[in-house]
C-alpha cells in the first residue's frame, strides 16, 4: 500500500495564510444578490472590494480524508449588513465541520434546510461544531480582519444553490451602533 505523507505546517495567525495552500479570492462582484440592500451593493462594488480570502490543503473527494483551510474575511458593510462568506450546505449533506476562532470578532449563522436559524458568536479560541444537514456562514462583526481555520471531509462539497437563491432566515446588521441577528425580510419557506 502506497500511504500518503502527513502534513505539518505553521498557520501565520497574524495574517491567516498557511504556506503553500491554494488561494481563493471572494470579492464582492463575487457575491452579487447575496446582500440585501442592493442600493449599497451597487454603490460599493464600483470598488469591488475583496470580501473574503481562503487558503486550502485539500485532498482528493474521498471518503474518510480531510481538508483544512482558513479564511480571511474583512471587515465591512454592504448597507447595514456586516460581510458574510457565501455559505453553504454540503453536496454530501450528511457531512459535518469544525471552525476554529483564530483571530478577530465575528460569529457563525447556521441554518437546517427548513430553515431554523442559530447564530454563534466567535472570537480566537471558539470552536464551532457544524453538525450533519446544517448551512453554515460566518459573518464578521468587528473592524480588523476575522480569521478562523475550517476542518472538513474531503468529500463534503459545496451546494450553494438555494442560500444563493433564498438566503439564511436571519440576517446580521449593525444598527445603533449594536450588532443584531434580526428575520430576514426577503426569506422565503
Ligand atoms: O465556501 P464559502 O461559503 O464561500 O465559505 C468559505 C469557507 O467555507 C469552507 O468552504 C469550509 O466550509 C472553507 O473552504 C472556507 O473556510
Ligand atoms: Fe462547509
Amino acid at each position: 500500500m502506497e500511504y500518503k505523507r502527513p502534513i505539518g505546517l505553521d498557520i501565520d495567525l497574524e495574517t491567516g495564510v498557511i504556506p503553500g495552500a491554494k488561494k481563493l479570492v471572494r470579492r464582492l462582484s463575487d457575491l452579487k444578490g447575496y446582500f440585501l440592500d442592493e442600493e449599497a451593493y451597487n454603490e460599493l462594488l464600483k470598488e469591488d472590494p475583496v470580501v473574503y480570502e481562503v487558503y486550502a490543503i485539500e485532498q482528493e473527494e474521498k471518503e474518510g480524508d480531510l481538508n483544512f483551510a482558513t479564511t480571511v474575511l474583512y471587515p465591512g458593510k454592504v448597507g447595514k449588513e456586516f460581510f458574510f462568506t457565501k455559505g453553504h450546505f454540503h453536496a454530501k449533506a450528511d457531512r459535518a465541520e469544525i471552525y476554529y476562532g483564530i483571530k478577530g470578532k465575528g460569529g457563525m449563522l447556521l441554518q437546517t434546510p427548513e430553515g431554523e436559524a442559530e447564530w454563534i458568536p466567535m472570537g480566537p479560541g471558539t470552536v464551532v461544531y457544524v453538525p450533519p444537514y446544517w448551512a453554515h456562514r460566518t459573518v464578521n462583526t468587528g473592524n480588523e480582519p476575522f480569521i478562523f481555520l475550517a476542518i472538513y471531509p474531503s468529500d463534503a462539497g459545496h451546494d450553494y444553490g438555494s442560500i444563493k437563491e433564498k438566503g439564511f432566515s436571519k440576517i446580521v446588521i449593525e444598527e445603533d451602533g449594536e450588532v443584531k441577528v434580526v428575520d430576514n425580510p426577503r426569506w422565503k419557506e
